[in-house]
């Protein structure tokens, strides 16, 4: 922490650069098979279909019996063929067994006995008119689906309704679009997970909160690894993030496509990412930001095709820094797209302060931006009571004039401003397409 990173001593890039050069640094990751249980929100890379019919046999929907043609039947072993006038035992579930027709509920028969004294099943008193009708209570085999039927659609965000279709359709694993695993590593000896910090400790901010803000940003948040502020220790760790090959972790902790760090990303003996990314043989992508808070943002990428974003471990310079690395390098590695800047009207005048854009966390305030207070680069209130973060270019804001903006990943979207909203209202409908000649095809609409 002896110079200042970023402020003229070497070429930052400006806000709109970083975001767009950590969005191109990477591409998709590859789409694979994931074990159902990890499938939740996941994007189907390709058709999930029926492998095999759906039911794949025929079975009963009720306790009774299986029947073949009109009683009284002749009681016979359950799973054995039925002659006419046979009948067996059944259970919900249970298989039809050849030659039964239809399936007569408990309450609907009487065991009783013919003539002979023999035990044969009649119909019972809660019997209906004409039943068992041919084919009823019988689930039909590929009732659902046949088998290669189309269950679920190729770009199907899957909800646990979906994975349990693919459950019942027998399947283990889906085929999803990759989506970018991340670990962390925490650095700094002053940083406490628990309790009061005494003077000169500091409250962990990110422990709780990178991982959800990871996953809103389309990661899959890994462990945390803590370290102090020892280069040896940094090395230890960035080295260290793979599971070990053939360790207990190695079949369910997949290698990080991220790793995120915190801290030490400053220029004083104490901060040490870029001497450790350099000696890994890893080259920056983006050294420093021409924006405030957060210009000593780092991204680099390391040999093993790793990306390591490094946050300052300001609170809410890290967070500035997240929104602007990593945001758009996990949306390129999870086949999203870089999201687009909008814009709010401006409540106050903000000065001009050349060569960097400052993100201010605001509040909306009768539909006008007004930038939040408690929003220094240590400070996280601003932005717990923001509703999104102004992006306000070196030459300053007017009072009422429009300024970029983005919205929070936990937020509600930002509102319309009140000029795209008229333009929009201005613009004439497109005329209504004509509806198609005969019956509407709604296969679209399936699964
Ligand atoms: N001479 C200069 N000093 C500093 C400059 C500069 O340009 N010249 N820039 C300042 C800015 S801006 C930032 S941001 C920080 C960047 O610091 P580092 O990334 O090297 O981070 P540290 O020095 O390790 O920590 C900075 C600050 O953040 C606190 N911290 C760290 N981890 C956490 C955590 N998990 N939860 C809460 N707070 C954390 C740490 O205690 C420090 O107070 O450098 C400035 N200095
Ligand atoms: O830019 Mo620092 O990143 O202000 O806190």
């Amino acid at each position: 922490m002896t110079e200042a990173p970023g402020e003229g001593h070497h070429a930052a890039h400006t806000w709109q650069e970083a975001r767009q050069r950590a969005f191109d640094a990477a591409t998709p990751i590859p789409p694979g098979p994931v074990p159902l249980a990890k499938a939740l929100g996941r994007t189907l890379a390709s058709d999930a279909r029926a492998i095999q019919d759906m039911p794949h046999y025929a079975s009963s929907a009720m306790d009774g019996w299986a029947v073949n043609g009109t009683g009284p039947w002749i009681l016979s072993e359950p799973g054995q063929r039925l002659a006419p006038h046979q009948a067996s035992p059944i259970v919900t579930g249970g298989l039809i067994p050849p030659g039964a027709k239809a399936v007569l509920r408990s309450e609907s028969g009487v065991i009783t006995t013919d003539d002979d004294g023999l035990p044969v099943l009649a119909l019972g008193g809660a019997a209906k008119p004409g039943e068992p009708r041919n084919g009823q209570h019988i689930r039909r085999a590929a009732e659902e689906a046949a088998e290669g039927d189309v269950l679920l659609k190729a770009g199907t965000r899957l909800n646990p309704a979906h994975i349990a279709l693919a459950a019942l359709a027998g399947l283990d694993h889906v085929d999803v679009l990759g989506k970018p695993l991340v670990r962390f590593l925490l650095t700094g000896s002053e940083v406490v997970e628990r309790g009061i910090p005494q003077p000169g400790q500091v409250r962990d901010t990110f422990g709780p909160q990178l991982g959800a803000v990871v996953e809103l940003l389309g990661g899959i948040a890994s462990e945390q690894l803590r370290v102090g502020d020892s280069y040896e220790e940094w090395m230890a760790a960035l080295q260290d993030t793979e599971p070990e090959p053939g360790g207990p972790d190695a079949e369910t902790e997949p290698p990080a496509d991220v790793v995120v760090t915190t801290g030490g990303t400053g220029r004083s003996g104490t901060d040490h990412f870029r001497r450790a990314v350099a000696e890994l043989g890893g080259r920056l992508l983006i050294d420093g930001i021409a924006m405030r808070p957060g210009h000593p943002a780092v991204l680099a990428e390391l040999p093993d095709g790793r990306f390591v974003v490094g946050l300052p471990g300001n609170p809410l310079a890290a967070m500035m820094a997240l929104f602007t690395v990593a945001a758009p390098l996990l949306a390129a590695l999870g086949h999203g797209r870089l999201a687009e800047v909008g814009e709010v009207p401006c409540g106050t005048t903000i000065d001009a302060e050349p060569g960097r854009t400052r993100l201010m966390p605001f509040k909306l305030v009768y539909g006008l931006a007004s930038p939040a207070q408690h929003a220094g680069p240590g400070m996280m209130r601003g932005l717990a009571g923001a509703d999104g973060v102004l992006i306000v270019p070196p030459h300053g804001v007017q009072l009422g004039e429009l300024v970029p903006a983005f919205p929070l990943p936990w937020g509600k979207p930002l509102p319309v401003p009140k000029a795209a909203e008229d333009k929009a209202r201005k613009t004439p409908a497109r005329p209504q397409r004509k509806a198609p000649a005969g019956p509407v095809d709604w296969s679209g609409l399936d699964a």
